[in-house]
């Protein structure tokens, strides 16, 4: 374990056992829905989640990335701006936004919306985190790995000053290192 951290909150295998019953849940309701949905990861902290959901989806998807900002270190500093835009157009398409945290969930209140803007005919939202203590906006995810703690957590996608991504574990960070 890196020493850097005060505690495991969720192992590798945990989260690999979570994504293989997300990515089940999410195949059972595109089958359903009949759509070839465009499953958006929000850059970059969610890159190890939708590598590990995508390799298990069997329905036919397309993948694409956007790139979005309102955090510098660990407060949010307001509002969401778009630093890279995805390259498919999502006009009628369904999206399924892939994301690592919501905390306040203003990041997917404000994409979401902008998906809706632009002609998306659905969007859905899967996130491997949930912080439901910290929300300020009503957002709704369809789809949620965990619920955390009021913690600063790292690992799996989750950064300190872009540190700590590459940990295979999601970890609550010592205090002593950002404060
Ligand atoms: O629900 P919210 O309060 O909006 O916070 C959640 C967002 O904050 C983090 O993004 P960050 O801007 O740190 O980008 P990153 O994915 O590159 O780490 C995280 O990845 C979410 O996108
Ligand atoms: N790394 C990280 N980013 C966040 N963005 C919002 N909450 C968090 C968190 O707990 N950890």
């Amino acid at each position: 374990m890196s020493q850097d951290i005060e505690t495991v909150l969720l192992t590798e295998e945990q989260i690999e056992k979570r994504c293989v019953e997300l990515a089940k849940q999410i195949e059972d309701d595109y089958n359903k829905e009949g759509e070839v949905p465009i499953v958006v990861g929000l850059l970059r902290g969610s890159v190890p989640f939708m590598a590990e959901l995508i390799k298990r989806f069997t329905f036919p998807c397309e993948i694409d990335f956007m790139s979005v900002s309102s955090y510098d270190g660990t407060e949010s500093i307001g509002d969401v701006k778009i630093d890279k835009d995805m390259d498919l157009s999502s006009k009628e398409r369904a999206i399924l936004l892939v994301e690592d945290i919501v905390d306040t969930g203003r990041t997917l209140s404000e994409v979401k919306k902008m998906f809706i803007n632009k002609g998306a005919t659905n969007v859905k939202i899967v996130a491997l985190l949930d912080k439901p203590s910290r929300r300020v906006v009503d957002i709704h995810a369809d789809y949620i790995g965990f619920e955390v703690p009021n913690e600063f957590v790292v690992g799996y996608g989750l950064d300190y000053n872009q540190k700590y991504r590459n940990l295979p574990y999601i970890g609550i960070l010592k205090r002593e290192i950002y404060e």
